[in-house]
């Protein structure tokens, strides 16, 4: 990457570039989770329909283990990128290594590694064909170095789990739902964590880590460093909003599953990631995704005749099969999104 000139694949159209000028507001929430019970509960409510963002503090994950996971991925990207592409990513297996993603068919300035927190996942083995539901295993790609990248990687996977798992129970809860309304999804989910390594990058005005998008999760969990970068779309007026790095915290946000679920009660709300031409930047975020034989529609519940369901189900594997495959080339055509569900009124 890099060079006197930009590959025109990473330039931004003018209206999405970054204004070097940044907001400076502070207001997405951050919650204590020791603190429990109903108080919880309505918090993360007013939480996921004012911003469709949070930080949660006390959160479980020990932060000794997300030290060692921070020190294990940077091992990782420090390597050559001949050693790195070792585990390359490809249209079939969508974990491992890659240096060019694509989001809404910019390239990201950024490199990537994805693990599945469940190995051995049953996945739809067609990306196409609707009625073949043959089905395969998804198999994690580690690399030898650093040497224990992958147990770490693995832990740090497993605890994330729990909280996301504690999360949704919440947030059902705040939905006015069982807590365990969607316990039954996720065996066998396809959950999935990434790696991101922003290096620093000289052309931080025409160029963005990530560019806006939405998370295709049911939510995620993300852990970022202290650089900062990460900046939320708010909802009240449209102004980016820098995610100020809160040492210890997490940051939680909605995702389009739980949009769907929750029939537009709760929204997925646009993100991206900045970068500089100082300092490199990683951040981890967890990904809760169901099992792929899902079918996501807004539930029951919260449907009924003045509030009919405003998406058609989906199945998950389809869609995330879809999903990966676009996730390598510039298309002409757009990004599958939840948006291609919608009933029209
Ligand atoms: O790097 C970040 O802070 C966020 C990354 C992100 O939004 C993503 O990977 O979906
Ligand atoms: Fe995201």
């Amino acid at each position: 990457m890099g060079g006197i000139d930009l590959d025109p694949a990473f330039v931004q159209s003018e209206e999405h570039r970054p204004k070097s000028k940044v907001v400076e507001a502070s207001g997405i929430p951050v919650i204590d989770l020791a603190e429990g019970g109903n108080e919880l509960v309505s918090k993360i409510r007013k939480a996921c329909e004012e911003w469709g963002f949070f930080q949660v503090i006390n959160h479980g994950v020990p932060s000794e283990l997300s030290q060692r996971v921070e020190i294990e991925a940077k091992k990782f990207f420090e390597l050559s990128l001949e050693e790195k592409k070792k585990v390359k990513r490809d249209e079939m297996n969508a974990s491992g290594y890659h240096d060019a993603e694509h989001t809404k068919n910019v390239r990201d300035w950024k490199e990537v590694f994805d693990y599945f927190v469940q190995d051995n996942a049953p996945i739809p083995s067609s990306f196409i064909d609707p009625h073949d539901f043959g089905l395969t295993t998804l198999t994690n790609q580690w690399p030898q170095n650093p040497p224990h990248f992958r147990e770490t990687m693995e832990e740090y996977g497993r605890e994330v789990e729990k909280l996301a798992l504690k999360l949704l129970e919440r947030i059902s809860l705040s939905l006015g739902l069982a807590g365990d309304k969607f316990h039954g999804c996720f065996k066998n989910q396809l959950s999935m964590l990434r790696l991101n390594y922003y290096p620093p990058c000289p052309f931080p005005d025409l160029a963005l880590g990530v560019g806006r998008h939405k998370d295709s999760s049911a939510l995620t969990v993300l852990a970022q460093d202290e650089v900062g970068g990460l900046q939320v779309k708010r909802k009240s007026d449209g102004e980016w909003i820098p995610v100020k790095p809160t040492p210890n915290a997490l940051i939680i946000n909605v995702g389009d599953i739980l949009q769907v679920w929750s029939n537009d009660k709760y929204e997925s709300v646009e993100h991206r990631v900045v970068v500089n031409t100082e300092r490199e930047r990683l951040s981890i975020p967890f990904f809760l995704f169901p099992a792929h034989h899902v079918m996501v529609k807004p539930v029951e519940e919260l449907v009924n005749d003045q509030n009919p369901a405003r998406y058609r189900e989906y199945n998950y594997g389809k869609f995330a099969a879809t999903r990966n495959r676009s996730d390598f080339k510039k298309r002409d055509v757009e990004n599958i999104q939840i948006h291609h569900f919608r009933i029209l009124d």
